[in-house]
């Protein structure tokens, strides 16, 4: 059935995502935060895109993912979204909520995550936490908004770490996520990421849990993973954890066609009388 708007719903759900771990069929989540590469993404068959706040790094160069705002996401969110639905729209959109627009009060997060949702047409929030971010989490999905919560290492939350260093290392904190990972399900979420913990406690998470984990540097036994885009196409070389395997050195290609363009340029080989009018 066609929608009223003309627009197709995705092929990916979030009942789509729980069939396909019911099935051990593992979810392919990659990042994007623009129309030219959502739409490479969605034409190569990824299950989900997640416009991360991660766009904070990547795309505005800042340290950390804290001066994300509602708007940015939105921007990028709306650019990502155009270029699934430029394709067949076979990903799930998934939009990161940024630092400070769920943490102040369920209303609050209802408010931003309803902003998100109803300017463009992505089809799901990705929130970062645990036990207090529940009351929120159970408010927004019961308005009808899906929600994908995040565990293990927040970025949000660096500033109460210290570092980007494997979390729930210790057997309190570890007890403490397969707890929390529990009462973000029970909220409603319909995925969680774990984010740099030991694959073991990964593993027992998600043979807990109905719905599906996404791991980032969680190891093998998540019911899908992500990268960040620019990691995984080697983009930004600099940052290179263990858990970033890199499949293309797009960085070393794009340095290569600029100075050749350069040297065209510069030696007048460029444009030439086909590339004139
Ligand atoms: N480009 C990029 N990729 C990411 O995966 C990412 C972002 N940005 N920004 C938001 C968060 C932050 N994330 C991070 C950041 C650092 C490490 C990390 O492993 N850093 C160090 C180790 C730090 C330590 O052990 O003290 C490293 O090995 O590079 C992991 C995930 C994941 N997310
Ligand atoms: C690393 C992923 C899970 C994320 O939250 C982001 O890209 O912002
Ligand atoms: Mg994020």
């Amino acid at each position: 059935m066609n929608q009223p708007s003309g627009n197709k719903l995705p092929h990916v759900t979030t009942r789509r995502m729980l069939d396909m771990k019911q099935r051990g069929e593992k979810i392919a989540m990659l990042t994007a935060y623009d129309y030219t590469m959502a739409r490479i993404l969605d034409r190569s068959g990824v299950d989900a895109i997640l416009v991360g706040d991660s766009a904070s790094n990547v795309f505005a160069g800042h340290n950390t993912t804290l001066p994300m705002t509602v708007e940015e996401m939105i921007y990028h969110a709306k650019a990502v979204v155009r270029g699934v639905q430029a394709e067949t729209r076979r990903a799930m959109v998934i939009v990161d909520m940024p630092f400070m627009s769920y943490q102040l009060s369920p209303e609050d997060a209802v408010r931003n995550a309803g902003k998100i949702m109803k300017e463009h047409e992505c089809d799901a929030v990705k929130m970062e936490g645990g036990k207090v971010i529940a009351e929120a989490v159970k408010r927004i999905t019961d308005i009808g908004i899906p929600v994908m919560g995040h565990l293990g290492l927040m970025p949000q939350s660096i500033y109460k770490y210290g570092s980007y260093k494997v979390r729930a290392m210790e057997e309190e904190e570890a007890r403490q996520l397969i707890e929390d990972a529990k009462i973000i399900e029970e909220a409603g979420a319909f995925a969680i990421v774990l984010e740099k913990i030991p694959s073991k406690l990964a593993g027992e998470v998600s043979r807990s849990l109905t719905i599906p984990t996404i791991g980032i540097g969680a190891g093998p036994e998540c019911d899908g993973q992500v990268l960040v885009i620019n990691d995984m196409l080697g983009l930004n070389n600099e940052f290179h954890p263990r858990f970033v395997r890199r499949y293309a050195d797009l960085s070393s290609v794009i340095e290569q066609a600029v100075k050749n363009y350069v040297d065209d340029v510069r030696s007048n080989s460029f444009p030439s009388e086909d590339e004139s009018y």
